[in-house]
């Protein structure tokens, strides 16, 4: 596990093997692998390269309600044990998930490419929380720590009736199970807080600048105290950017932004609304300011076990035309303001993931830090524009190609060509 909480600079390690040549331009056209694409089949493998994810959503709920079944059809082979018994998880499971986008197919026929490769996104398969977690109950304490690593949480929900399937409490209640599980988020966040309010109260800063940095933690850490104890979430809190900045090193639990997944019985499938559990939860994520996406984790899995072939007839047969897996990477992906801009050429179609906001030199450091530091300019063109132009070359003629320079915001969608000094 790394140590760090949250990593939102996008750090996607380019694996150029080669040294850079001087004064070169160049399209990116590296090999990258994943080890899953949605439960549909479609790996990108190269025993030289690797990426390293900055992104991770970790999945967290209570103890059988699906979260280890979802993992794994999600993460095709990254065979995570999901059984029916509580506490199946202990040690976090860990997989790189391709986040779906039709544009890249797009652009890769028109450019005739060898590869696409997606953008992706990194999902951890936590152990189930219960009441008291905070003090230990359960697998307790350790287990927080593991959702305080993660950027994102999607809180599975059980929303599926079946007698054969324990529930920790009894009888499957979306409000109850997602009050405990917020409630323990909440306390945890109290918790260190208070540990580091008493801190704060005792240090002496060192100088002007830790000062000012200290009066903004301890001004932020009121307003979060303030709003934990009425029961809301640290996110529901309005801070200043620096304030955001000051606290970050806590990596709070009830900051990190939370998809709902309704875990769905596959008879909900095709119309989860008219399931009053569904109901529930989507008031309570709208109340929490929280997306929601709901899916059924058991069918997911059991079409991963089918041929590509039958996977169409087998959702067609539930009333559905697609599986649920894509909207749920791609609601994860979005709630982070990420964005994607493209890099087409022949050798390959591929996204790259930033933040919204990115300057031009900053969106290219997300390839590698020498296109960052040796930036010219970056020849840009909006992903509509090169669709109708049909090539860059063309898009070059029409005048559609623009040239950028390093103060450029980069926007979704836009297709790129770096230009730099190494
Ligand atoms: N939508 C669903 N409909 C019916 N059964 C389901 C559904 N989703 C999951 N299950 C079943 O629920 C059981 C528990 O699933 P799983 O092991 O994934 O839970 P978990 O949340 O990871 O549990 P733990 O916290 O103990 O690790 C499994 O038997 C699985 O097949
Ligand atoms: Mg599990």
């Amino acid at each position: 596990m790394r140590m760090a909480c949250c990593h939102l600079i996008p750090t996607l390690v380019h694996p150029l093997k080669s040294s850079l040549s001087r004064k070169q331009s160049l399209l990116l056209t590296e090999k990258s692998h994943f080890i899953g694409f949605l439960g549909f089949t479609q790996r990108f493998s190269s025993s030289s390269s690797k990426v390293s994810m900055s992104l991770r959503a970790g999945i967290v709920g209570l103890p059988n309600v699906g979260k280890s079944t979802l993992f794994n059809a999600v993460v095709e082979n990254g065979k995570a044990q999901a059984a029916n018994f509580p506490f199946c998880t202990i040690e976090p499971n860990i997989g790189i998930v391709a986040v779906p986008d039709p544009r890249l197919q797009v652009l890769s026929d028109l450019s005739k490419s060898q590869r696409v490769v997606p953008a992706s996104i990194e999902l951890v398969d936590i152990a189930g929380l219960v009441k008291g977690a905070s003090q230990g109950e359960g697998l307790g304490n350790k287990f927080l720590s593991h959702i305080r690593e993660v950027d994102s949480i999607l809180q599975v929900v059980r929303c599926f009736e079946d007698n054969d399937i324990v529930h920790v409490n009894g009888k499957v209640n979306p409000t109850s199970d997602i009050d405990v599980i917020n409630l323990e988020l909440v306390f945890s966040d109290l918790d260190q807080i208070q540990k580091r309010m008493e801190k704060l109260k005792k240090g002496k800063p060192k100088d002007s600048q830790s000062k000012l940095k200290e009066e903004a933690e301890k001004s932020a850490l009121d307003k979060i105290l303030q709003a934990l104890m009425d029961g809301k979430p640290a996110r529901s809190v309005t801070l200043t950017e620096f304030e955001k900045d000051a606290i970050k090193h806590l990596c709070l639990l009830t900051m990190k932004p939370v998809t709902y997944v309704a875990n769905v019985a596959e008879t909900d499938l095709a119309k989860p609304e008219n399931n009053p559990y569904v109901n529930e939860v989507m008031k309570l994520a709208s109340e929490l300011q929280s997306g929601l996406v709901a899916i059924s984790a058991q069918v997911e899995s059991e079409l991963t076990e089918l041929p590509y072939e039958e996977r169409m007839e087998y959702l067609k047969s539930l009333g559905v035309s697609e599986s649920g897996l894509g909207n749920l990477i791609r609601a994860t992906y979005s709630l982070l303001g990420l964005r994607t801009y493209f890099t087409s050429g022949e050798k390959e179609t591929k996204a790259w993931t930033i933040l919204a906001g990115m300057t031009a030199p900053q969106a290219a450091g997300v390839i590698h830090s020498d296109f960052e530091k040796g930036f010219i300019r970056a020849e840009t063109v909006a992903y509509a524009d090169f669709v109708a132009a049909g090539s860059l070359a063309a898009a070059r003629e029409k005048g559609l190609l623009r040239s950028e320079g390093k103060d450029y915001i980069v926007q979704e969608g836009d297709v790129m060509l770096f230009r730099f000094n190494v």
